[in-house]
């Protein structure tokens, strides 16, 4: 049994988290339940920050948002020093209402709107991480008719394709994200930008894909984008302050996930970057990364209640769970895999192996399949590992299921930082027919 973070186990054979026992924490909030471990998120904003500081290269570390988006997790890395990734209006709404700096906020998006794009000038953000055309067409308009400053990156695809889902990586060329970097896109891109009164490009920016295990991928789009920036400088005199690589650093969700820690992937990017910029006698630029999954993913975890059991003889044992697809769409969407353990009797062999099905009017609707529990009995509770990262961002209210509570756990405290949705919220959107005393037609 693999646990994470500050997770251990009590005197009554109770799994706890930052100190807090889970069957208290059940009793008090209700299942489904997402249990943050703060301390791993500090532990890990640490750990990126600290190996740029080593090397003595002028870096931020980026909290990519739409892993888990919250006032409290933003107030939580505003703390920690980190920078803020926002991919829409709604995160940078959250963020202001967080109060995050705001010179340290980057938009992202490949279909920014009008309006995204003139709250961010309003919000008089860090930097807008440019992604196509029209983009460009809109910032120079926004920033010329209020002659408002406005620092960008680029983003572009350096064509590497690095091993994971199909569905996550996006450095690969047939992208729906940012400009090629082959086929002359980036280049058009720099000559509507450069020299614009209004705005400053950094330099460049790229990601390519997500729960990646490797260094390689890295290093070669590193590379790429490194031989860009000096074609630039050839050719335009132009020379880029920043190099941003992205997010996508894999975290454990089963034994066969083999991370490795942050320093690693970090080192990778600055042997790189020094080497490069030693050989061409470049200025070493700022190094920006943006981590989602690797800060927030196992500092997550989703307590159930069991309910109903079902045994298809010689198949199969059902448990099902008060959650599912709804809270966790991941296993349905990407045959994502998790552990589990039963977390109100963790000394109990776990040697059943059951399936844990979700409550949604959906076959597919697994959590885990295979998964080993200690004999299943209906009430226990079950922590599914792993679940910080892209479970609530991507949760629905499908079934119209009132989407979990969310608690935040450190040093034996608790604390809750987003309430559970009740019925009333389920329908706080609906707006009953008006009653004309005539039939409506539609
Ligand atoms: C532009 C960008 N930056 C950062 C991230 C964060 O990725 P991860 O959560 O894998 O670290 C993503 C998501 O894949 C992304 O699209
Ligand atoms: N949502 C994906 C990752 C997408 C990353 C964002 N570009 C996941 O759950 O793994």
């Amino acid at each position: 049994m693999h646990l994470y973070g500050t997770q251990s186990v009590n005197e009554l054979g109770h799994l706890t988290i930052g100190g807090v026992d889970t069957v208290d924490l059940a009793q008090v909030y209700g299942t489904p339940l997402l249990v943050y471990d703060i301390a791993l998120f500090r532990e890990r904003a640490i750990a990126f920050k600290e190996t740029f500081k080593k090397a003595g290269i002028k870096a931020q570390v980026a909290y990519a948002s739409k892993a888990f988006s919250s006032i409290a997790i933003y107030e939580i890395a505003k703390e920690m020093d980190l920078s803020l990734d926002v991919v829409s209006g709604g995160e940078l709404y959250t963020a202001a209402t967080a109060d995050f700096p705001r010179e340290k906020i980057h938009f992202h998006g490949n279909n920014k709107s009008y309006t995204e794009l003139q709250y961010a000038f309003d919000e008089k953000i860090g930097c807008i991480v440019v992604d196509n055309f029209l983009e460009i067409e809109m910032i120079k308009e926004i920033s010329e008719a209020r002659q408002q400053k406005m620092q960008i990156l680029l983003r572009v695809t350096p064509g590497v394709n690095a091993e994971t889902h199909d569905f996550i990586t996006t450095g690969q060329e047939d992208s729906k994200f940012g400009f090629d970097l082959k086929n002359g896109q980036a280049d058009d891109a720099f000559l509507k930008l450069y020299n614009h009164p209004y705005i400053t490009l950094l330099g460049m920016h790229c990601h390519i894909g997500s729960q990646i295990f490797e260094t390689d991928a890295f290093r070669i789009a590193a590379e790429a984008l490194m031989y860009k920036m000096i074609e630039w400088r050839e050719k335009f005199k132009f020379t880029c302050s920043v190099l941003n690589l992205g997010g996508g650093f894999g975290i454990r969700y089963t034994v066969d996930d083999k991370p490795l820690a942050p320093s690693k992937y970090v080192e990778e990017m600055e042997n790189v970057v020094l080497s490069m910029t030693r050989k061409h006698n470049y200025p070493v630029p700022e190094i920006w990364i943006e981590p989602g999954r690797s800060l927030v993913g196992d500092a997550g975890t989703t307590l159930y209640t069991t309910g109903s059991m079902k045994e298809v003889p010689g198949v199969r044992t059902y448990v099902a769970v008060d959650g599912g697809m709804s809270d966790n769409i991941r296993p349905a969407l990407y045959g994502a895999k998790y552990t589990a353990v039963t977390a109100n009797r963790m000394m109990a062999p776990h040697s059943d192996r059951v399936t844990i099905a979700g409550k949604c009017c959906e076959s597919g609707d697994k959590i885990i399949e295979d998964a080993f529990i200690a004999d299943p009995e209906e009430g226990d509770l079950i922590a599914v590992f792993c679940t910080g990262a892209y479970t609530y961002s991507m949760a629905s209210n499908y079934n119209r299921l009132p989407k979990p509570a969310i608690v935040f756990c450190e040093n034996g405290h608790d604390q809750l930082v987003v309430r559970r949705e009740t019925y009333e919220d389920i329908i706080r959107l609906d707006v009953p027919l008006q009653k004309t005393g005539q039939e409506v037609s539609l």
